[in-house]
């Protein structure tokens, strides 16, 4: 028998995304026949009574998703089980033990990042970091190295790294695996993948929920921490990183290591010119009216809810290309997208204006809402004009997998994938301890060149992009954040 153990397991994270995700596999027949899921948390509830609330929720999500079956779900229900348990404590997990039994055994941890440690020490004592078990850890681990350092030490007294599965969510998202299939398994994206061909990189991650009733969590991280440490810099990689020798997980994360120590250090004398903070007051978001960081949260608060920074990759490939990214709540849209923008044509055959009618290529990888990655090209509009006119069109890779007006496959929430990984001890997907690392090294910079400076965040409108300053960040340099219009 293989245990699956998801600490925390009646949490929000856990219900909302890990319990569905293994219905969906389930479903899908992909887990293991003999694989048991144990939750574990302090409510003092029945397995019965847990069953019941996780038949609930996941019943509710597959339904929305057109993917219920009795048969899945009966599936599913023999394999779960649950046990209240104080997880810091070593007695209290040896029953755990006992459930899980003496096979592969993955402990899911679901839970406050400030008991990781407790945890994993108390998981040693009771028989749960034997060889044969595995450790998944949900972000944030830490709030800044030396945090980090101190969690992951801990970790380390119990676990080996081969045997820690740090989740990043955004890896197991199908357009950001796309991305590696794109530029590994194409040879024509290649030679353009360098300074002499690229122009900019963008990365937005925009989302239209405010912070609400997470603000106890959110106003010790801020963007900069919870978003842009490690989703953001995990797609920087995947973008910058030269080609592995193949997939498998050290080589990749060797790679991407590499891109994160290549980073220009941002000092407190640059940190003016390359970064903005801000902060969103009222305004409105979808037509619905939203209040201040500073209301849901009850008092002033120095934490920034958006943050746009300029990063500079110092090697060959990447010298002179500034890769921009912002993040922040209570933007206009749901938008996530990787936007390689290209350099114009040299000279432009084609007449009018300065370039002729021409827009740089530009390709566009996108995440949310939308999973899609699109190239767009100058083509000639049909008809007998007298003079050649011009316009983009863009070419998208979703025709491909769907067939052009095929209905998509279910989306998958990125946690199925990850899920199965770590049940396989596949770690390519996840973040190694020196990736992490190296991140917090450049976000601590970040962060402190703002304490150093003083730098409060600036306010922007709730449903606009940001302060102003973060479109400066950009016109300064000729360039523009890009619309969905274009
Ligand atoms: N929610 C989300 O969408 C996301 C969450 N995360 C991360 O996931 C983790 C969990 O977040 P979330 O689910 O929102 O948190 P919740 O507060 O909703 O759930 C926490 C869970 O931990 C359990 N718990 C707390 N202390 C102990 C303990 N000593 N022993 C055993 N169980 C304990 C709680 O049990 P009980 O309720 O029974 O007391 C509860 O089930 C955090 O690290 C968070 O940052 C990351 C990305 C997104
Ligand atoms: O990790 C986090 O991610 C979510 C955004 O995830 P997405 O998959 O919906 O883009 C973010 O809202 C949250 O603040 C952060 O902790």
């Amino acid at each position: 028998m293989a245990a699956l153990i998801l600490f925390g397991g009646g949490g929000d994270l856990a219900m909302r995304m890990l319990l569905p995700s293994l219905y969906f596999l389930d479903h899908d027949g992909l887990l293991p026949d003999d694989l048991k899921i144990i939750g574990a948390a302090r409510s003092a509830e029945s397995a019965e009574a847990y069953i019941a609330k996780v038949h609930e929720t996941v019943k509710a999500k597959a339904e929305a998703d057109e993917a219920w079956d009795e048969a899945s779900w009966a599936r599913m229900k023999a394999r779960l089980d649950y046990l209240a348990v104080d997880a810091t404590d070593p007695e209290s997990l040896k029953g755990l033990k006992a459930k899980a039994g003496d096979g592969e055994t993955t402990s899911f941890l679901a839970v406050s990042p400030s008991l990781y440690g407790r945890i994993v020490t108390a998981m040693k004592a009771a028989g749960l970091a034997e060889k044969n078990c595995r450790i998944v850890l949900e972000k944030p681990v830490g709030r800044d190295l030396e945090s980090f350092l101190e969690i992951d030490d801990a970790v380390a007294q119990a676990f080996d790294e081969r045997q820690v599965f740090r989740i990043d969510h955004y890896l197991g998202k199908e357009t950001v695996q796309n991305l590696i299939a794109l530029r590994f398994g194409n040879t024509i994206f290649e030679p353009l993948w360098n300074n002499l061909t690229v122009d900019h990189v963008q990365i937005t991650v925009g989302e239209t929920v405010g912070v609400g009733d997470r603000w106890p969590y959110y106003d010790e991280y801020g963007a900069l921490r919870d978003m842009l440490q490690n989703h953001m810099l995990q797609l920087l990689c995947l973008v910058a990183m030269e080609p592995p020798s193949d997939l498998d997980p050290d080589s990749v994360r060797n790679e991407k290591v590499k891109v994160l120590r290549s980073l220009r250090p941002i000092t407190p004398e640059e940190a003016e010119r390359v970064t903005v903070r801000g902060q969103y007051v009222a305004g409105a978001v979808e037509g619905q009216p939203a209040r201040a960081y500073r209301d849901e949260r009850g008092q002033p608060s120095d934490t920034e809810t958006f943050v746009a920074i300029r990063a500079d990759i110092d090697n060959w490939r990447w010298a002179g290309v500034p890769f921009f990214m912002r993040t922040g709540k209570r933007l206009p849209e749901k938008r996530t997208e990787i936007v390689i923008q290209f350099k114009p044509v040299p000279h432009s055959i084609f007449g009018h204006g300065e370039r002729g009618d021409i827009y740089d290529n530009r390709l566009v990888i996108e995440l949310q809402p939308d999973e899609d990655i699109s190239l767009s090209v100058m083509n000639k509009k049909p008809g007998l004009d007298q003079r050649m006119q011009l316009q983009p069109i863009k070419m998208s890779l979703s025709w491909g997998v769907n067939g052009k007006d095929a209905a998509p496959p279910r989306r998958r929430i990125a946690y199925e994938r990850l899920l199965l990984d770590a049940l396989k001890g596949d770690s390519t997907l996840f973040v190694r301890r020196d990736e992490a690392e190296q991140a917090w090294k450049w976000v601590d910079e970040v962060a402190d060149a703002w304490s150093g400076a003083g730098f409060k965040p600036l306010d922007y409108g709730a449903g606009t992009w940001g302060p102003e300053a973060a479109d400066l960040l950009l016109s300064r340099t000729g360039r523009k954040w890009n619309t969905r219009d274009e």
